[in-house]
């Protein structure tokens, strides 16, 4: 497909500088616990655990990058390579996506990583957090988000893009994008994606008010398509798996691309505008200062 090739040549020419990954180790396989043959062999980078069961043509996707997944740049990086490499491999046709994180599934973006930054970093980070969107949005594999934990914007965009979600059932669990309360603004891609997702007058709402669902909220404006027990949510993540699993391949994939082209050729048609736009909103004095003081907030919060 046009479009795929496309992706993938952007996220080659985006990966291309390795020396990003600093202190990653891609590629490294090594026998899971108990494990022994090849569907039990894990691989996988620093930040991204990945479990494959090749019997199942299935992969589990852990997100661990403490102590809260934020996407920092190398995490960006190692996740869109990581599903390169399932997707690559026919074996696979379906990847749980989930966090090794204690009671955080994402905090979204690193803001790290546009506090203090000069344009060129901030400009870097935000493709490459187009380029995971794009990935997860238009991939051919079957995506659900097993979330166990808080979910909050860029993570919650992560969920989004995957085909189905399933979420513990802990009031601390929220999700949803609340950019507004760190006073910033969605791009119109995070925008569409809630759209797409809960509809236009829900996603009106909760992007103005910057709504953090808790699960029994979250499943009824349709954020979540599951809330299970904590200790049933990879379970259940599997028993959908194998429901979207059981269409054929080619008929799912193509009514996927149907249904999501359109919103991801948006981006890919203004990617430059998109990025130059992110760098002069995030480095105005005023928003550096909103999200210095948001992180300090986060930062005394603690104990
Ligand atoms: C023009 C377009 C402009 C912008 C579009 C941008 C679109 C996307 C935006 C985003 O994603 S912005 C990020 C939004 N995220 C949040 O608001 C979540 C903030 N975090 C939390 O609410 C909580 O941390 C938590 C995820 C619920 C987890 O709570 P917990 O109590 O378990 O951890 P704690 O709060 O103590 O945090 C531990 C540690 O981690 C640091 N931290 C948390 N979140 C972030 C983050 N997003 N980026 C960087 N660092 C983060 C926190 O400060 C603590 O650090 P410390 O140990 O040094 O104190």
């Amino acid at each position: 497909m046009a479009l795929a090739s496309g992706v993938r040549f952007a996220a080659r020419a985006l990966l291309r500088p390795w020396a990003l990954l600093r202190g990653t180790t891609l590629g490294r396989t090594e026998p899971a616990a108990g494990g022994g043959g090849d569907g039990a062999r894990r691989f996988g980078s620093q930040r991204v655990l990945v479990e494959p069961d090749a019997a199942s043509g299935v992969a589990v996707m852990k997100l661990r990058n403490p102590p809260v997944n934020a996407l920092s740049l190398e995490l960006l990086t190692e996740l869109v390579i990581s599903l390169e490499k399932l997707e690559n491999d026919k074996t696979f046709r379906g990847v749980i996506l989930t966090s090794d994180c204690p009671r955080v599934f994402c905090a979204g973006l690193d803001l790290t990583e546009i506090c203090g930054r000069n344009p060129a970093h901030c400009a870097e980070y935000w493709k490459a957090m187009q380029e995971l969107w794009l990935r997860t949005y238009l991939s051919s594999l079957v995506l659900v988000a097993a979330i166990n934990g808080a979910c909050p914007a860029g993570g919650c965009i992560i969920a989004l893009s995957c085909d189905c979600r399933v979420l513990a059932d802990n009031p601390k669990y929220r999700i949803g994008l609340n950019e507004t309360l760190l006073g910033i603004i969605a791009p119109f891609w995070l925008k569409d994606t809630y759209v797409n997702t809960i509809g236009h007058r829900a996603s009106e709402q909760a992007l103005q008010l910057g709504s953090l669902f808790p699960p029994a909220e979250a499943l009824q404006v349709g954020l979540v398509d599951q809330v299970v027990p904590e200790d049933q949510v990879q379970s259940t993540a599997l028993s959908e798996m194998a429901r979207w699993l059981a269409v054929p391949d080619h008929a799912r994939q193509l009514t996927k691309n149907m249904m999501r082209k359109a919103t991801a050729d948006r981006l890919l048609r203004q990617r430059d505008a998109d990025t130059q736009n992110f760098v002069s909103f995030v480095c105005r004095d005023s928003i550096q200062k909103s999200l210095q003081a948001y992180l300090e907030k986060l930062r005394q919060r603690k104990g």
